[in-house]
């Protein structure tokens, strides 16, 4: 319990493959994985360098890995961790077009349909699996749930940390509820066209599942715990 209780970051690398554009104009992959941990930079660009650095993290992922098998080997348990008690974020760095959206879009999917399938399992509590989703675009934060453009603001509660004010939550009844509502996120974002990416994102996207959860006895009571997982 006390390791479960320590702040953990865990730092994962995925190699996306070659686009066909990419492919059509004869680019080679600079990076390439060696091991489940290792990747290695060949710096093409840079003349007289021969020899290619290595980088180690918690674990790499080669360009032909599935968003399933990232999801399961990397971030499942951080996404479940939420059904144990512990918060957890899942953020996603990376230049343009080297798949940020296309992987979080299959992690949000199978957190959610891991998270109802938990709640199925246990029918002794009663669960409600809220989903929320905010973009951050020159410094102003809008709700991806609601076509009005008010800006939102950010306030500090000192038991629930920091808060979007009057932020839309939807409860999320299964599956295809999901995806709908990811239907609505991405017409609504911000999306430019980058000389990498045709449809690249303009801004950051925080989309928040929060879970509630109480014993069935105590419904309706003061006597539930919220918890949450965000997908950045
Ligand atoms: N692992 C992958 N396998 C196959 N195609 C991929 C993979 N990762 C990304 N792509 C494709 O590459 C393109 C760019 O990916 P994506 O839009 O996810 O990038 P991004 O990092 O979100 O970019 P931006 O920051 O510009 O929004 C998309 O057409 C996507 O479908």
């Amino acid at each position: 319990m006390a390791a479960a209780r320590e702040e953990k970051i865990l730092v994962l690398v995925r190699l996306r493959p070659l686009s066909d554009k990419e492919i059509v104009a004869n680019e080679v992959a600079d990076w390439e994985c060696i091991n489940d941990n290792t990747i290695l930079y060949r710096n093409t660009l840079r003349e007289g360098s021969t020899f290619p650095s290595a980088y180690t993290f918690d674990r790499v992922f080669r360009g032909d890995c599935s968003t399933k098998k990232v999801y399961q080997d990397g971030a499942k348990e951080i996404a479940l961790s939420v059904v144990n008690g512990i918060n957890s974020s899942i953020f996603a760095y990376g230049q343009t077009s080297s798949g940020k959206t296309y992987t979080m879009d299959g992690i949000t999917e199978y957190t959610v349909a891991d998270i109802f399938d938990y709640i199925n399992r246990h029918e002794e509590r009663a669960f409600v699996l809220k989903f929320s989703a905010i973009e951050i675009y020159n410094e102003v934060i809008r709700d991806l749930l609601s076509s009005d453009n008010t800006q939102l603001r950010l306030r500090d509660d000192p038991e629930r940390g920091t808060v979007v004010e009057k932020v839309t939550e939807e409860s999320l009844k299964d599956l295809n509820h999901l995806k709908e509502l990811l239907a609505i996120c991405e017409a609504q974002r911000r999306i430019g066209e980058t000389s990498l990416n045709e449809r690249s994102s303009r801004s950051h996207q925080i989309i928040r599942l929060t879970i509630e959860s109480s014993a069935r006895e105590f419904l309706g009571k003061e006597n539930s715990t919220t918890l949450a997982a965000s997908v950045v």
